[in-house]
């Protein structure tokens, strides 16, 4: 059975029931034409990297792993490969499976500061974050995820693509250093949010970050107005 058929028969028929009370009218939604922040997902909003070594060491506790501390660069997938080659196709498997994306933690602050922008005067928010290309879970789950940490009406906000370069807005908040696509110059401001991954480095442009949600994240968006 191809995949959309089995999404069909399975989890989106029994899932969606769960998710009824989301169909009808949102009151959120439209634009105030204020300032427009991006927010990505995983690594900003919801634990990727946390998610990740513990469900690798859960299901391969006789491989090597590495630790946060440990972590460099954004592709967990290349340094596991580095350590040993097969262990990038093993690290993959882990956010292919089924719950992967759904079970992320959020992290510390995030839904609470998302909350808090997205209720400010003359301020849209949007959730804009790339699916893998194994789409069986993955997109499901993000929705599943916002809706579980936001509520349904929070769903009007969010953007799936693998290209952010073509999304306009005035900041994009987001851990990978290097975000680049069919846009040359995207009109956005990349705020580049410190994760396990990026916080040794020292990027070739300068780049403003923000260190956690506890950091000034009102400052950065009031620079903008
Ligand atoms: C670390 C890592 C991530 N991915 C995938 C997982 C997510 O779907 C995206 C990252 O999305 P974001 O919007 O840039 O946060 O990439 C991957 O395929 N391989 C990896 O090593
Ligand atoms: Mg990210």
């Amino acid at each position: 059975m191809s995949a959309i058929g089995k999404l069909l028969k399975g989890q989106w028929v029994q899932r969606g029931l769960a998710s009824a009370n989301c169909r009808s009218m949102s009151s959120r939604g439209g634009s105030s034409g204020g300032l427009r922040v991006l927010v990505d997902m995983d690594g900003v909003l919801a634990d990727f990297e946390g998610g990740f070594l513990k469900k690798f060491q859960a299901r391969y506790p006789n491989e090597p792993c590495i630790s946060l501390e440990d972590r460099r660069g954004f592709w967990v997938s290349a340094q596991y490969g580095q350590l040993r080659s097969d262990l990038c196709e093993k690290a993959i498997s882990i956010w292919e499976s089924k719950n992967f994306f759904i079970e992320l933690e959020p992290l510390p602050g995030a839904v609470e500061a998302v909350k808090e922008m997205s209720q400010l005067k003359n301020t849209d928010v949007f959730i804009c974050t790339s699916p893998i290309k194994k789409f069986t879970y993955c997109p499901y789950e993000k929705y599943a995820w916002v809706e579980k940490h936001f509520g349904c009406d929070f769903l009007e906000q969010m953007i799936l693509t693998r290209d952010k370069t073509i999304v306009s807005a005035d900041l994009l908040i987001d851990d990978r250093p290097d975000i680049t696509g069919a846009e040359t110059r995207p009109s956005w401001e990349h705020i580049l949010f410190t994760s396990c991954h990026n916080k040794h480095l020292t990027p070739n442009q300068p780049i403003r970050r923000l260190h956690s949600w506890a950091d000034d994240w009102r400052a950065i968006l009031d620079s903008k107005r």
